[in-house]
Parts: structure tokens; sequence; C-alpha cells
């Protein structure tokens, strides 16, 4: 019986191995990643109620392009008067004139290159010139690549810290400070990454960076509650724009073993985070701040647990697995 047992177990150790293996080759085995995505479907309708943002004005760094266009947008179907501000002045005004037409509320378009202090100060300028000062700050601004750590120049990393850490400092001290002096409240939200809590190999200067912006923001949470500020983050997991996909992954090869680590099965979607952002840029939201929001799909427990990979081993080779380790005795 013993060895019977112990004979069947072998061949499914083999079998088990042979399918991490095949997992490891292709991306999948057993359970098929990615069938669970029907379970949850994204919405794209805005979804808070319609004038949430009535007279509300909100700044979003990068807002022309991706997830910082998304979440314009929908802080404008929404009823906010939006400036979007970054360093391509025609792709900010194409933006911001289509957005405009669609939701019938003003979107300004501000050239701004955020690591540059007086440049930022110039944008608030211009800012409090044409709509006073927000309500609403959306740091969203980034820039990124891949790189082994070992090929990077020090312009390299100074670029991307810049932008990302020194970036949104300045944004937010300047806004800050004028906020104060007015004794007007606001929220700022910063965008941040699910790799600046755990760090990661081959985009250095960005967790490095993306780390210090969650740092501040924190900080900021604590300090400033006074004044009526509220601090938040989101951790966004993958959500295919061209900035992001074309630094971080320029062949597409690793797209699909990214999809099947994520326990939802699929990427998320702009219009996701737009609605997120805006729900934690409301008043819906006045009693949060200091919130570090991981939105996933559950990529970062699953990218952490590990024994995570047992998703491949099927209920048939789980109850061989079971009758082992039952027959094992002592250690
Ligand atoms: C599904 C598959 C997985 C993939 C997706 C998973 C995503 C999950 C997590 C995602 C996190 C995402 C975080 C992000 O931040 S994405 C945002 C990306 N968007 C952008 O980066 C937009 C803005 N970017 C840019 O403008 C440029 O890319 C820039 C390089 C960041 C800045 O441009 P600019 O100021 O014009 O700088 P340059 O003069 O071109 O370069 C400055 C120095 O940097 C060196 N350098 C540039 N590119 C590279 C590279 N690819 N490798 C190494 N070094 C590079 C450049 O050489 C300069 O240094 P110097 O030569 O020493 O002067
Ligand atoms: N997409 C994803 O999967 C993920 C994205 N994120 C974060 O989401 C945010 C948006 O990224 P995403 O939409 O994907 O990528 P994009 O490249 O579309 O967005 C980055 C924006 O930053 C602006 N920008 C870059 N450098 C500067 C600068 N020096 N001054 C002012 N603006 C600047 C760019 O505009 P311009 O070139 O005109 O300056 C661009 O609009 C970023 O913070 C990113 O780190 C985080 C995790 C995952």
């Amino acid at each position: 019986m013993a060895a019977r047992v112990l004979g069947r177990a072998g061949r499914l150790a083999a079998v088990v191995r042979s399918s991490a293996l095949q997992l490891r080759l292709h991306g999948s085995a057993g359970l098929r990643f990615g069938s669970q995505a029907s379970f949850f479907p994204p919405l794209g309708d805005a979804m808070l109620p319609s004038g949430s943002f009535n007279n509300h004005v909100a700044l979003i760094t990068g807002g022309g392009t991706g997830l910082g266009r998304a979440m314009t947008a929908t802080l404008s179907q929404l009823g906010a008067q939006c400036i979007i501000a970054s360093r391509k002045l025609d792709i900010l005004q194409r933006t911001a004139e289509e957005i405009s037409s669609q939701t019938g509320n003003k979107v300004h378009a501000v050239q701004c290159d955020v690591r540059d202090p007086q440049a930022v100060s110039q944008c608030v300028d211009q800012m409090e010139a044409l709509t006073g000062l927000p309500d609403v700050i959306i740091n969203n601004a980034a820039g990124n690549f891949v790189c082994p750590s070992e090929r990077l120049s020090p312009n390299a990393w100074k670029t991307i810290t810049d932008i990302v850490l020194n970036g949104t400092a300045f944004v937010t001290l300047e806004l800050g400070k004028r906020l104060i002096q007015n004794q007007k409240g606001a929220s700022f939200l910063a965008i941040t990454t699910i790799y600046a809590e755990s760090g990661s190999g081959f985009v250095v200067p960005s967790a490095s960076a993306k780390a210090g912006v969650e740092a501040l923001y924190k900080s900021l949470a604590a300090e400033w509650g006074r004044y009526g500020h509220r601090f938040n983050i989101i951790q966004p997991g993958p959500i295919r724009t061209k900035g992001a996909f074309s630094r971080l992954d320029p062949t597409g090869a690793f797209e699909k073993a990214t999809i099947d680590r994520i326990p939802t099965g699929r990427l998320g979607t702009p219009a996701e985070i737009a609605n997120l952002a805006a729900y934690v840029s409301s008043n819906y939201a006045s009693w949060m701040s200091g919130a570090v929001i991981r939105f996933d799909g559950g990529e970062y427990v699953s990218l952490a647990g590990e024994f995570n990979e047992l998703r491949s081993v099927t209920p048939d080779q789980w109850k061989i697995l079971e009758v082992m380790i039952r027959n094992t005795k002592g250690s």
C-alpha cells in the first residue's frame, strides 16, 4: 500500500515539477490565468454623482496623456474646471480641447517643466490668473525607463529623480504655501507605483523617487492637516499607456507574464484609476488623509507570496500532494 502511494506520489511529483517548468516557460499551466478576468469587468462610467466637482478647480500634472488625461476627463465630466500642465504644449492643448468639447467644462493647458521651480512658480501664477488656486492637485507627471543600474549615467538618475521627486515637491510646496497664505483647503494626490514600497531592480531611480514622494505625502498629511490640506497616494499596478509600456516593456515580451500573475487576470484601465482618483480628491473622501491605496488587481500580494505559484497545481495533483504530506512521519 505504502509502496503504491509512494509510486503515485513520485509520478505526481514529476508532473508537478514539469507543470511548474511549463508555467515558467510558457506562462500558464493547470488553471488558466486570465480566464478569471470575466469576474472582474472594468466599468468605464464616472462613479460619483454628476456635479460632484462643480465649482472646483483641479490641477493635474502630466494631464495631457495616459492616466493623467483619463483623470482630467473624469474630473471635467463631474464639473471641475481643470488645468493640465506638462512640457509639451501642443499635446496639452489638443487634450484640453477634446475634453472640453466633450464635457462642456473648460480645460486649460499650461506649459510647465516640473523640474524647474521657477517654471512651476510661473505655472501657478498663470493658474491663479485663469482660475484661482485649485481645490484639487494631482501630482501625476513622471519619467521612467527600464535600465540595468550599472548602465545608468548620473544624468539619467538625475532626470528621473528630478521629474518624480523634485517635481512633485516643487509643485506641492509652491501650491501649499500659496494655499496656506490664502487660508484655502485642498486635496493633494500623488500617483506612485506598487514598487515604491517593495523597491524594484531595473527601475531604481523611479523606485527611489516614488518612495520619496510617498514619504513627502505621508509627512505633509501629518503636518498640514491644520491648514485644511489632505494628502493621499495611489499606487497603480500595470495600466496600458503608451508612455509607460513603451519605456518599460518596449517589445511587449513581458505583458503575458504580467497578466498571468495578476489575480484578477487583467490589466487595469485608465477609467478605473480615474474613478478612484476622483473619489479620493472629492469631498466624499474628506476624512481620508495619509492613505496609501494600492490599486493593482492583486499583483503586489501575488508577487510577494512564496507559495503563490501553487495556483498551477490541479485538484487531482492536490489529492496526491496531501497524501504525501499526511504520510510524512517525524522530521
Ligand atoms: C505589462 C508589461 C509590463 C510593463 C508595464 C508594467 C508597469 C507597472 C509599473 C509601472 C510603473 C510606471 C511608472 C512610470 O513612471 S511610467 C511613466 C513613463 N512616462 C514617461 O517616462 C514620460 C516622460 N519620459 C521622458 O520624457 C523621457 O523618457 C525621459 C528620459 C524620462 C526624460 O526625457 P528628457 O528630459 O528629454 O531626457 P533625455 O535627455 O532624453 O535623457 C536624460 C538622461 O537619461 C538617459 N536616458 C534616457 N533614456 C535612457 C534609457 N532608455 N536607458 C538609459 N539611459 C537613458 C540619457 O542618456 C540622458 O543621460 P546622459 O546621456 O548621461 O545625458
Ligand atoms: N501606466 C502604468 O502602468 C503605471 C503608471 N504609473 C504612474 O502613473 C502616472 C502616469 O503615467 P502614464 O500615464 O502611464 O504615463 P505617461 O507617460 O502618459 O504620463 C507621464 C506624464 O508626465 C509628463 N511629464 C514628464 N516629464 C515631465 C516634466 N519634466 N514636467 C512636467 N510633466 C512631465 C508627461 O508629459 P510631457 O511629456 O508633455 O511633459 C506625461 O504627460 C505616472 O506617475 C506613473 O509613474 C504608476 C504605475 C503604473
